[in-house]
């Protein structure tokens, strides 16, 4: 289970004080693919902006435009029109101040727990001892101790999306990005990832963008949702979700405020793409 640590989010690889504007600035995006024969209009005029310490859901049917749009935030995907501005400065290009978790773990099989952890480190020249420290802080917290040295094929699911969240938070991001992290994950597993990361987040008070297909999940986990329409994504709707923490997981999905918003979201989704 992740336990409480409230320095996760400041220490060596933490920025300064906090911007002074948004973490995240998103203004009038547009995204259009284009290949030899099809354009594809994947973003239309998105308007978001994150502040620190927010955790944002992103709902909306499939091929909406949910991942391209945290790959633009990530500065993995172009813009083809509009501003993106983390921390106050425009997004041109792969950011170094975000992390990334996806839908899979992607781990090293070669490598045990740990070494996927400090693979992080490595590809970004962090200085050994303290990236090691850094490790051995998210294994705690993340409720992976005595893992340390079990391979990929050792873990189970849930303890891959583990090693995974280790690894992308190991810098110290400004921003946490999860691309339907916890999908391929069984219902149950998924609950238990949902309160940890809850937990997680109460503790540190990171700035978290979450992509998810699960209803629940927007609603549990974020205190501001976000609702797309089907392609070209545009947000139709925003609900800020005002149970209060620590939310217990049944007494949050029993919670009136929840009830409300999860109704209204699927309403808006009225898809049976949306799992729950
Ligand atoms: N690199 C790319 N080149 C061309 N088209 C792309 C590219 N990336 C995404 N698209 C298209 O953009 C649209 C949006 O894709 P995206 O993956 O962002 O949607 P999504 O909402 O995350 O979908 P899902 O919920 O199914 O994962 C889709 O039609 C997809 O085919």
């Amino acid at each position: 289970m992740f336990a409480h640590s409230t320095d996760a989010a400041s220490g060596p690889g933490a920025g300064p004080e906090g911007p002074s504007g948004p973490m995240v600035s998103v203004s009038g995006l547009d995204v259009t693919f284009q290949s030899k024969d099809r354009t594809v209009r994947a973003l239309s005029d998105i308007d978001l902006q994150i502040e620190t310490g927010e955790f944002i859901s992103i709902a909306g049917p499939s091929g909406c435009g949910k991942s391209t749009l945290l790959r633009v935030i990530a500065g993995l995907t172009r813009a083809s029109g509009g501003h993106v501005s983390l921390r106050g400065t425009p997004v041109q290009g792969p950011r170094r101040d975000v992390g990334f978790v996806f839908q899979r773990a992607a781990l090293l099989d070669w490598r045990n727990a740990r070494d996927n952890i400090l693979f992080q480190a490595e590809m970004r020249g962090l200085p050994k001892a303290w990236a090691r420290e850094r490790a051995d802080e998210l294994i705690a917290m993340t409720g992976l101790t005595g893992f340390e040295k079990a391979m990929p094929f050792e873990l189970s699911g849930g303890m891959q999306q583990r090693v995974s969240l280790c690894r992308a938070l190991l810098h110290r991001p400004d921003v946490l990005l999860m691309d339907e992290p916890f999908g391929a994950l069984d219902a149950l597993t998924r609950e238990t990832m949902n309160v940890e990361l809850r937990r997680l987040w109460e503790a540190t008070g990171m700035t978290v963008v979450l992509v998810t297909h699960s209803v629940a999940e927007a609603v549990y986990l974020a205190s501001r949702s976000v609702v797309m329409s089907p392609r070209p994504g545009r947000i139709v709707e925003q609900f800020t979700i005002d149970i209060p923490g620590p939310r217990e997981y049944e007494t949050a999905l029993e919670h009136p405020d929840f009830q409300r918003t999860a109704g209204r979201i699927r309403e808006l989704l009225g898809s049976t793409s949306v799992n729950d």
